[in-house]
């Protein structure tokens, strides 16, 4: 996606500057490090999740970004300028976790009042259109549900017209349809040449509404890439197979084999080599039912992210499994 900046924008100042760049950034709370030297560049116009489990440190990471929290070591950059250089001139739109109501304000009210603080604000009709909420202009912004309130999260988000949006869990409250809609919004947003980083626990979304995923744990990268490029770097196959009464003694030494899970009859082997782990049990005669198939992005978050993984030898705890994931 190509990038577009505004006339006498930080962009524009700034010329070729990354949208984000985070350089060996740290941030201690007391003897918690939740970001840990942090390297981290995002070019305009692209769409990155972060991805990581409870605690890897992502809200401490786009508290920094946004100026909110100052790095005890390190530095960040938004389009090659301070992070709140880049808020004061309107060119970062945040939609963060909490933020309270305020009473009796109606939610056009609301968007209007923000939209008027920026320099280059979106027209209201249309913010509000994006976030999904059409015929709730009227409505007072103290009096919705859950789900409606984070839409305006994202209504306030949207309403300077930035060019870095920045959403923490955007899609946490929402309902299937209302999620879709949200979507739907970010990537005709995108469309317009924006910069988008939002982080999620849901694989799935980082899957398919990101150019690029970022996986982040106890405040570091590990990984970072394509939704594919994680799961080749994570490695491998999974091959299972009806046991049909055979001893699973031998499994774990078969060639390519890093983890065994034994599912009542039926044996599921994580593989960095699928041909040769195919080819013993061919020899051992345990081709039963055998299906082969990639690893998913589940599995490789789950082997860059699990206490005792490495890359070389992913985890594969049978605590982990989910239904997308049977065989
Ligand atoms: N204000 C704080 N004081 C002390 N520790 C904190 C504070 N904020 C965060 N932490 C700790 O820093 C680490 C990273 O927290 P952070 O909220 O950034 O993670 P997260 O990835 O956003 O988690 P989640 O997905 O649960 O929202 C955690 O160990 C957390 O307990």
């Amino acid at each position: 996606m190509a990038g577009t900046t505004r006339p006498g924008s930080t962009a524009e100042r700034a010329g070729d500057a990354a949208a984000v760049g985070f350089s060996g950034v740290t941030r201690s709370y007391g003897a918690v490090r939740a970001v840990d030297g942090l390297d981290l560049e995002i070019a305009a116009g692209e769409t990155v999740a972060l991805l990581g489990r409870n605690g890897a440190g992502k809200s401490t990471t786009l508290n920094i970004l946004l100026g909110l929290l100052p790095p005890s070591s390190g530095t960040v950059r938004l389009f090659g300028d301070a992070p709140e250089s880049a808020v004061r001139a309107g060119q970062v739109g945040a939609m963060l976790q909490d933020g309270k109501a305020i009473p009796r304000v109606t939610v056009r009210e609301l968007i209007t009042f923000v939209a008027a603080t920026y320099p280059h604000p979106m027209d209201v009709a249309e913010a509000l259109e994006l976030a999904g909420l059409d015929g709730f202009g009227g409505r007072r912004v103290d009096k919705l549900s859950g789900g409606q309130a984070q839409r305006v999260r994202f209504a306030v988000a949207l309403a300077g017209n930035p060019e870095l949006l920045v959403l923490d869990e955007p899609t946490s409250a929402l309902d299937v349809e209302a999620r879709r809609t949200f979507w739907r919004s970010m990537r005709a947003y995108a469309r317009r040449g924006h910069t988008i980083l939002f982080s999620t626990h849901y694989l799935e979304e980082a899957d398919e509404h990101a150019d690029r995923i970022v996986v982040i744990d106890r405040g570091r990268v590990v990984a970072d890439g394509s939704g594919e490029a994680i799961k080749r770097r994570a490695g491998g196959s999974r091959v299972s197979f009806d046991l049909a009464g055979a001893a699973t003694g031998p499994l774990s030494g078969l060639p390519g084999v890093s983890a065994v899970e034994i599912r009542g009859d039926r044996a599921l082997l994580r593989t960095t080599d699928s041909d040769a782990t195919v080819l013993a049990l061919a020899e051992l005669g345990l081709v039963r039912g055998l299906q082969v198939t990639p690893a998913s992005l589940e599995d490789a978050f789950l082997a860059l992210t699990s206490a005792e993984a490495t890359p070389a030898a992913p985890a594969f705890t049978a605590g982990a499994r989910t239904a997308k994931e049977s065989v």
